[in-house]
């Protein structure tokens, strides 16, 4: 199986580029949804428990949900409350990745892409193959999430700067897509990425697979087969 990563900075455009995967058929695991209330912090659940233990009950809603932007006010504008929530989470972002990763595995999918805004951040680079990182220039980025978070320019600075710098990460990437432009100008370039995505798996990718799994599983047991009816072997 591939397993394509896709990265960038905050309101680069990942989300676009994954709705152009999801529409070209290619399963996409987002870490920002494994992440969100549903799974990870679920009210009542582990993640829940110990982000409510370290930031105290002022970050509850009366739903005794958590409040998200008012933790994000808060981890946004802390270093050392960020790497506290990161602390607390990684475990569960992991391991949610995983099992969304499993399943598609199941499925027999054979390229999938993970979608993971702090993919160099959390060293979970090593784990895909191509790296796609959308890029786009300071500038626009601001505008963009001011744009569509109703950010003031302090907010959204804050979260920009709460990251890997974008141009660190494009030195990272094994493609990049520059989003600059407008949406047929990423169009454009996502029809190239989707044909490199495309291509044929290596061997390596095709024993990581479903189908190459059956099939080693089927070669040793036919093999020992053989080996037991004509007696082959020690
Ligand atoms: C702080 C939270 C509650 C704010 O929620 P909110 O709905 O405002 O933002 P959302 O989850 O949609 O994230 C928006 C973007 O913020 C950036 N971001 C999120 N968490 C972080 C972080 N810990 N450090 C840097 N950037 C982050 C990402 O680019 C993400 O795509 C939320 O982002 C969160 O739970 N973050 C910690 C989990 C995490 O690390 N997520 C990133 C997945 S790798
Ligand atoms: N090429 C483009 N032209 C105009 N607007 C764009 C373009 N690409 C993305 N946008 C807009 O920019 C904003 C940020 O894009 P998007 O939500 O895809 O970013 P993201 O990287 O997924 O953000 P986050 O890290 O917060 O999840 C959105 O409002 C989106 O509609």
């Amino acid at each position: 199986m591939r397993i394509v990563g896709l990265t960038g900075g905050i309101a680069s455009g990942k989300s676009t580029v994954s709705n152009l995967f999801k529409a070209s058929g290619i399963p996409v695991v987002d870490a920002d949804v494994v992440a969100r209330l549903e799974n990870v912090l679920k009210k009542g659940s582990g993640g829940w428990k110990r982000v409510v233990a370290a930031f105290g009950e002022e970050i509850l809603l009366p739903s005794r949900e958590v409040d998200r932007p008012k933790l994000g006010q808060m981890v946004f504008s802390s270093d050392s409350k960020r790497q506290l929530l990161n602390k607390l989470m990684a475990p569960y972002i992991s391991t949610g990745i995983f099992w969304e990763i499993l399943k598609q595995w199941a499925k027999g999918a054979k390229v999938i892409v993970v979608d993971i805004p702090l993919l160099f951040e959390v060293k979970m680079d090593k784990w895909t193959k191509p790296i796609v990182v959308v890029w786009v220039s300071q500038e626009t980025q601001l505008k963009r999430l001011m744009g569509r978070d109703g950010l003031s320019e302090e907010d959204a600075g804050n979260r920009v700067m709460a990251q890997m710098s974008l141009d660190l990460k494009r030195s990272k990437a094994d493609v990049v897509i520059e989003n600059n432009g407008d949406l047929d100008h990423l169009n454009q370039q996502f029809s190239k990425v989707l044909s490199e995505i495309r291509r044929p798996l290596t061997w390596t990718e095709f024993w990581r697979s479903r189908q190459g799994t059956f099939s080693v599983l089927g070669l040793v047991t036919s093999g020992l087969f053989v080996c037991k009816h004509f007696s082959i072997g020690p």
